[in-house]
């Protein structure tokens, strides 16, 4: 299959944004792009230390600033590029990533609780992952249906369900 548009995947922390990125690889042989990686590689550091040495707000400064150069070079090689959960907050994010085909993937919070409970490398959800997913749910849900072209729904069952929806709502992009 030819993919003409760079594919942004965005959803809640959990939602599979990585590791679906890592299947469509497969299946389009198209190179990945996950943002949280490119950003540590970047600064040569952990998310987690540029939130407590930093601060969110200059995380999300260099966050917006990465996908702006990964978002610009993958409209002439196009790229599955799998944002960060809380980069859609940002404006200039959600502007950048207008020229793109964003796929939304959603989840229940049970599904998304149980991927979370597994491991703690997420700096916003280390206390209170209930009421963090539920406010981040609360503020980036409506986000998401502003930028997204097509919406898919993971579960609790095989990866492969999710990337086969993609496939066939692939046309959906613009
Ligand atoms: N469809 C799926 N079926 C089963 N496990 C999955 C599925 N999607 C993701 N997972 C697992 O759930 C966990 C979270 O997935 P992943 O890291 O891809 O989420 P993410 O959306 O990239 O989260 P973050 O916003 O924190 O980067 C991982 O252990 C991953 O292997
Ligand atoms: O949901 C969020 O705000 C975040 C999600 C991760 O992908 C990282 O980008 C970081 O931990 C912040
Ligand atoms: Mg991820």
């Amino acid at each position: 299959m030819n993919v003409e548009l760079p594919i942004v995947l965005v959803g809640l922390p959990g939602a599979g944004k990585s590791r679906v990125a890592a299947e469509l690889h497969k299946v389009l042989s198209v190179p990945v792009v996950d943002m949280d990686e490119m950003i540590e590689k970047k600064t040569a550091t952990t998310i987690s230390h540029i939130f407590a040495e930093k601060g969110e707000a200059e995380f999300r400064r260099i966050e917006a600033e990465t996908v702006r150069e990964i978002v610009q070079d993958a409209q002439l090689n196009p790229a599955i590029i799998s944002l960060g959960g809380g980069a859609i907050e940002t404006p200039q994010v959600r502007e950048t990533i207008a020229v793109t085909c964003v796929i939304h993937i959603d989840a229940s919070d049970e599904v998304l609780l149980s991927r979370i409970r597994r491991n703690n490398r997420r700096p916003l959800m280390k206390d209170d992952p209930e009421n963090t997913l539920m406010m981040l749910r609360r503020r980036r849900d409506p986000l998401h249906a502003q930028v997204r072209d097509l919406k898919v729904v993971s579960t609790h069952g095989p990866v492969s369900e999710v990337v086969e929806q993609i496939m066939e709502g692939l046309n959906l992009c613009k």
